[in-house]
């Protein structure tokens, strides 16, 4: 054999396993058809925060208007997009650094399946004892007459100018933290979701609170609609719905979610079940259903969400398992998740919503977090944090906040080394901080 594991893709479900493996004596080889580093580092998670890092500070310097503030600060699109490119642009050719330094054989191409240890790119082939697919997903585009007029989140994050008017379907991660961005750039945005409840993974009065916020600020939300067709006219691209919905824009965001890569790899050749739409299902030691094909991150048909650090996670524990180190089904810790808007919404480990389900097990409690004086240092007067114990133990949280990332990474802890108020009473924090701050509340 040429590999002892041959990874399809470099995202983050691939390199931070691949690294370690090789560093541990395994022969490891990664083909890469793209930019090294997958979809978070090129076009998702890091510049999609480049690009809200000015939107993030502006709504904290306009809460202190006329509280040491007199006069705004204007942002600017085109210079925020050319930092953007500094910052994001140099990080493939370092990723691929990182795997050549780190030991890994890098092939660039299109990998496909010649047989169930055999890899083809162009016209070399590869053979490895055992391959991990990594290979992602893309974002979805409707099926309706006109959705080629349509943009996705890649053309988002390069956008060179800022639309006059912007239309983004879907309101999940992508739709909402678009929608934060776009409109504190200027832009005149609508979000049109088919259903009433943006954000269904986060809990919903925290969510009205952010819809709330963001239609003070002028984004307009179109509930319940289903979208027919799309046309470019004179006066711009119009959205027909259904019972008669109108609406005219300059650019459309279809942010209806991301589907699984699965194309042009000869997956049926080798017998590999999947679903084109769900992904590639996997055993609890991430096994597809041919011995020896492995998978991780967001190209996984699981429950467990499709963000980095989960991908992370099942990156290492092969790399635990291939080295030898255990041979232990792989066991999710609690997942902390956060939703990029302002204020930001995050949660980890049990949501309320299930708790509600099963009050026998759990209780919810509402910590008094908005009238904590840190927060009034930046004028932050509203905000919440909801607790979900087992017992003595915390088993879930969900804050929404300026500071809701420090949150809710501070109670990952408390969670995952099952800390009870005594632990957490011990304890130093910096003072004042705002993990001081709420976990004096705990
Ligand atoms: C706009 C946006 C913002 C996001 N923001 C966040 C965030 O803030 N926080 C967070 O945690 N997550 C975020 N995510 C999610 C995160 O990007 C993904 O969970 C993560 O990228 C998954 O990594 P992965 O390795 O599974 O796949 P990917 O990063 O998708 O990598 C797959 C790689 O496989 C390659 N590939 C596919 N098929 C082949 C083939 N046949 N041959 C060779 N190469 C192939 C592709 O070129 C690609 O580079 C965001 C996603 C998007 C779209
Ligand atoms: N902060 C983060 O961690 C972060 C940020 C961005 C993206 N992501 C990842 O990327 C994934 C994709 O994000 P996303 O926002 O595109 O997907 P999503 O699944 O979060 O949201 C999709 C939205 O589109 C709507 N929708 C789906 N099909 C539709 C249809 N046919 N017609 C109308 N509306 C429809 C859904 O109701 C939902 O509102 C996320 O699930 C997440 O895994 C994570």
């Amino acid at each position: 054999m040429d590999f002892d594991v041959l990874f399809v893709g470099s995202g983050q479900g691939a390199y931070n396993g691949a690294i370690p493996m090789s560093q541990a004596g395994l022969n490891v080889g990664l083909i890469e058809e793209g930019l090294f580093g997958g979809v978070c580092t090129n076009r998702g998670c890091n510049a999609k925060i480049t690009l809200d890092r000015p939107v993030e500070l502006m709504r904290q310097v306009q809460a202190l208007s006329g509280r040491g503030f007199d006069q705004m600060p204007t942002l600017n699109w085109h210079d925020l997009m050319l930092h953007k490119h500094e910052v994001i642009d140099g990080l493939s050719y370092g990723n691929e650094q990182k795997l050549v330094n780190g030991g890994v054989h890098v092939i660039k191409g299109h990998a496909h399946f010649v047989d169930a240890h055999t890899l083809a790119v162009g016209d070399q082939q590869y053979t490895a004892d055992k391959i991990v697919l990594v290979t992602g997903r893309h974002p979805h585009r409707l099926d309706i007459p006109g959705s080629d007029l349509f943009h996705d989140s890649t053309d988002f994050l390069v956008l060179e100018e800022m639309p006059k008017r912007m239309t983004i379907i879907g309101a999940g991660y992508v739709g909402m933290e678009f929608a934060t961005i776009a409109n504190a750039f200027g832009s005149d945005v609508t979000v049109i979701l088919r259903g009433n409840q943006p954000l269904r993974e986060f809990h919903a009065p925290y969510v009205d609170m952010v819809v709330a916020d963001l239609r003070e600020r002028g984004v307009k939300f179109q509930f319940n609609e289903t979208l027919l067709n799309a046309e470019e006219t004179e006066e711009g691209i119009v959205l027909h719905g259904a019972n008669g919905y109108r609406h005219t824009t300059d650019y459309v965001i279809d942010a209806t979610g991301r589907i699984p890569n699965t194309q042009n790899m000869d997956w049926d050749k080798i017998g590999l079940q999947y679903d084109p739409v769900k992904g590639l299902p996997v055993n609890d030691h991430l096994e597809t259903n041919v011995p020896g094909i492995y998978a991780t991150g967001d190209i996984l048909d699981k429950s467990q969400p499709k963000i980095t650090p989960v991908a992370i996670f099942e990156s290492l524990y092969l790399y635990h398992q291939f080295t030898g180190q255990s041979d232990a089904a792989i066991d999710y810790p609690a997942i902390a998740t956060v939703a990029f808007t302002s204020p930001r919404l995050a949660t980890v480990g049990v949501s309320v919503a299930e708790a509600q389900k099963d009050p026998d097990r759990y209780h919810i409690e509402t910590a008094d977090y908005n009238h904590d004086w840190f927060r009034q240092v930046g004028n932050e007067n509203w905000g919440g944090v909801t607790l979900v114990f087992k017992g003595d133990y915390l088993v879930g949280a969900t804050t929404i906040s300026n500071d809701a990332v420090d949150t809710i990474n501070g109670l990952v802890d408390v969670i995952e080394a099952k800390m009870t108020h005594a632990d957490v009473e011990r304890l130093i924090y910096l003072f004042p901080s705002t993990a001081h701050s709420y976990m004096r509340k705990l």
